[in-house]
């Protein structure tokens, strides 16, 4: 196997025995080609662009840096890399694993300001976007169109963002996550090189032409390069959508009729799971006054007529075991509040449990195990007398599982961890994943090589090492350097 000299690694960096430090002469370095209004070095900035979603302490950059141009991207991390500077990429913080602190110090790369909507092709179905664009400002520009960008991870995320995290969402069953809707990017590597992954200008809905670099990229985290660009793939708004929902008497019940409902090949655009407590949150937080149980919120969509066949034959799956309170709408202000409810789950969580730190599981198994890892997560929730609000993407095998914490109770937190890690030794051991669509991060990088194993796990060493041999990019996150020097 292809091997890099560790050797002169380890000791170029014994010799240098830590990264380059961000002082005024670099700071002066990069205004020189950002100009003074798009550096900073301010306590408050730095602080921000340390922080994501996660239960992770913030770690604060040494500057904030935010290009207006892929060329000044290019042009900051040669600066970077000749002196061997960390360089973190930053969409808009509301990762879930850590991917934006500054474990050595270092530069963020605030993307931001990069806001061009570059081209949407509307009868070819893609846009190309630059890094700073989220989702919600593409799905705004191209609605009016009859166009969307699925991908709903519940925040207003960057594209690229979502591209780097490998980010999928409520809709994922029906579209796919990034994975499968991203066609190429542009990438500007550890020493300034920008790549084009799939060609510069391409964007067929196909290729077998040489190696996968768009999926290489997609799920890297920030650790391969800084992705200043993507073209995504565009849907059509359907003709018509119903949301639907029914509550029952077990997790069991409501996580056999999702399996049940795949198997018939209904082709539902979403299947959410939400356990009692997860509802108990909803109905305080949106204002919702449903019944206090297991339930599912599902989403038709396609022609009128088919909607109501798919729903019907939806009732008549969840009723068979034993759903109840059926319901389904088709009113456009119904479902959003449905939905919305859905995608603030997080927020309600925080808010039932106020002073407490949110900690979120991600797992994913495949499908026919997903009853029993539910209720594995319920019962172990059960054993450690932990809260436990469990939502999920059940359509895909994916949920996740709020676990609640005092911050300052090291116990506490020792528990949560433990719980985190027999969950996800219990998906892996079903053939499922430690994360379905939040990353790797920092709190993964052991599930990760348990995951993958130790040929899998030196590849993965092997294509870092060759893409940023100094190291330079989003140290420690993904792959602990540990494993690297
Ligand atoms: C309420 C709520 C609900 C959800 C979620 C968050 C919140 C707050 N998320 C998580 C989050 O929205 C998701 O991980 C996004 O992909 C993060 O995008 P950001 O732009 O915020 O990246 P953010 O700035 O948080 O960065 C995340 C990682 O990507 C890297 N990165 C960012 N921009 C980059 C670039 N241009 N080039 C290279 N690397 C880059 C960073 O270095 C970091 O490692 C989620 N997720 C999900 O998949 N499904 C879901 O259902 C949800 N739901
Ligand atoms: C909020 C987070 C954990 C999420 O991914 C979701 O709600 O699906
Ligand atoms: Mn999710």
């Amino acid at each position: 196997m292809l091997r890099l000299p560790t050797r002169t690694l380890r000791s170029t960096f014994r010799s240098l025995s830590s990264y380059g430090k961000v002082d005024d002469k670099i700071v002066s370095l990069i205004c020189n080609i950002v100009g003074p209004d798009n550096v900073t070095t301010s306590e408050s900035a730095r602080n921000l662009h340390g922080t994501d979603e996660s239960f992770h302490p913030t770690r604060a950059p040494e500057a904030v840096v935010t290009p207006l141009s892929t060329s000044h991207v290019s042009e900051v991390m040669k600066i970077c890399n000749s002196h061997r500077i960390p360089v973190i990429p930053f969409g808009t913080g509301t990762g879930f694993e850590g991917g934006v602190g500054a474990l050595y110090g270092g530069v963020c790369m605030a993307m931001h300001k990069m806001t061009e909507i570059v081209e949407v092709n509307q009868s070819d179905f893609d846009a190309t976007v630059r890094a700073g664009v989220t989702r919600h400002q593409l799905n705004d520009w191209i609605r009016a169109d009859g166009l969307h960008f699925p991908i709903d991870p519940g925040a207003g995320a960057s594209v690229c963002g979502m591209c780097s995290t490998s980010a999928s969402g409520t809709n994922a069953v029906r579209y796919g996550t990034m994975r499968e809707n991203v066609l190429n990017m542009e990438v500007v590597l550890a020493d300034g090189t920008v790549i084009h992954t799939a060609g510069e200008g391409r964007r067929p809905k196909k290729t077998s032409c040489g190696y996968n670099l768009t999926n290489l990229f997609v799920g890297s985290e920030g650790t391969l390069g800084v992705i200043t660009q993507a073209t995504v793939r565009l849907h059509g708004i359907p003709e018509a959508t119903a949301a639907a929902i029914s509550s029952f008497d077990s997790v069991q019940n409501a996580v056999d009729t999702v399996v049940m409902i795949l198997q018939c090949g209904l082709p539902l655009a979403r299947i959410e799971f939400l356990n009692s407590d997860m509802i108990s949150a909803c109905n305080k937080f949106s204002n919702l006054q449903l019944k206090e149980a297991p339930t599912l919120f599902l989403e038709f969509i396609g022609s009128p007529s088919g909607v109501e066949e798919q729903a019907m034959l939806a009732e008549e799956l969840c009723v068979g075991n034993g759903g109840e309170n059926f319901s389904w709408a088709t009113e456009h202000s119904e479902r959003e509040q449905l939905w919305k409810a859905r995608h603030n789950c997080w927020y309600a969580v925080k808010a039932t449990y106020p002073g407490k730190h949110a900690y979120s599981t991600d797992v994913v198994v495949p499908v026919s195990h997903l009853p029993e890892t539910v209720v594995f997560c319920h019962e172990l929730a059960g054993e450690m007398g932990v809260p436990a609000p469990i939502v999920g993407h059940v359509g895909d095998g994916n949920f996740h599982c709020f676990l609640l914490s005092n911050q300052d109770d090291e116990t506490e937190t020792l528990r949560i961890k433990d719980f985190s890690r027999k969950l996800a030794l219990k998906a892996q051991s079903f053939g499922g994943s430690c994360t379905g669509e939040h990353g790797i991060g920092l709190g993964k990088r052991e599930l990760l090589i348990e995951e993958v194993g130790t040929g899998a796990f030196e590849t993965m060493k092997i294509v870092k090492k060759s893409l940023d041999p100094l190291l330079i990019m989003n140290p420690g996150k993904v792959i602990d350097l540990d494993h690297l020097l």
